[in-house]
């Protein structure tokens, strides 16, 4: 169970990005984040890992509050939880299984040399999990040799190999078109229900919503406005959620 409470982030400009967030996710959950773009979507994923510091308020995560800890055992609880981004924030110059293996630079020594570092069980981890994306084939191209929606399954394969107990997914799909948006959630929702890792991603079309998440919290202006279950989106709670003039287009 993952516990978030009253977790507020101002910016240093000023930015209540985040207003007193209180939500639970129990393990193995499949949360959606939904909200219009600026809600807090994007800074309430990265809180959680502490990609970005939050200003108050707690994690508590297996009865530890990660908000409280020192970065050197942060360290050690970030290891058991994934990230994909948008961008899909490859090392374009680096081949794709150099990639995947960099998933699993948090278990090893940073003094040895990049090459040495791995076992040969890295490596067949590595294999292991471009098989389950589908792109073994591309593990010895260089990584911007790919299209955008192998690039994400790279960063999900990479994001794997920390054998994560939380994969957070910020907007995993907006660069994609819809096919390929439908195959990468395929993926996360393999991951969640094969081997259990509870999700928490946010996106932007309620169709995806409907079709991958269990659960959906929505944000607004920093602020839980929403949370319950993607079918409760009626069109009232719609307009709550992203203003009265919006429209749904999925
Ligand atoms: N590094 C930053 N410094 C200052 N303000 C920021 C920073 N990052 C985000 N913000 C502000 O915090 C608020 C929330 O932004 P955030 O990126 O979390 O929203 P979002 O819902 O993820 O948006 P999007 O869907 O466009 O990615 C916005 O007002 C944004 O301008």
């Amino acid at each position: 169970m993952l516990e978030i409470n009253e977790l507020s982030k101002i910016y240093p400009g000023g930015t209540q990005a985040l207003k007193a967030v209180t939500f639970n996710v129990p393990k193995g959950q499949f949360l959606a984040v939904i909200g219009l773009s600026g809600s807090g979507k994007s800074t309430l994923l990265r809180c959680i890992n502490r990609l970005i510091e939050p200003t108050k308020g707690q994690i508590i995560w297996n009865g530890i509050d990660l908000a409280a800890l020192p970065e050197n055992e942060m360290r050690l609880y970030r290891r058991k939880i994934g990230m994909v981004f948008q961008s899909f924030n490859l090392v374009l110059r680096s081949t794709v299984l150099t990639n995947v293996l960099s998933g699993r630079l948090g278990y090893i020594n940073p003094a040895w040399s990049f090459l040495n570092r791995f076992s040969k069980q890295d490596y067949l981890d590595a294999m292991k999990q471009l098989e389950r994306v589908g792109i073994a084939d591309k593990a010895f191209q260089r990584a911007d040799e790919l299209s955008g929606g192998q690039q994400q399954r790279v960063s999900i394969a990479r994001a794997m190999m920390q054998n994560p107990e939380i994969m957070l997914a910020d907007e995993p799909v907006a660069s994609l078109d819809p096919v390929l948006a439908h195959s990468i959630m395929q993926y996360l929702d393999k991951i969640n229900k094969e081997l259990g890792v509870t999700v928490i991603c946010s996106l932007h079309f309620l169709d995806l919503v409907h079709r991958y998440a269990d659960r959906v919290i929505a944000l607004n202006n920093g602020y839980v406005v929403f949370d319950g279950l993607p079918s409760e989106i009626d069109d009232m709670k719609f307009k709550e959620i992203y203003g009265r003039d919006a429209e749904r287009v999925g």
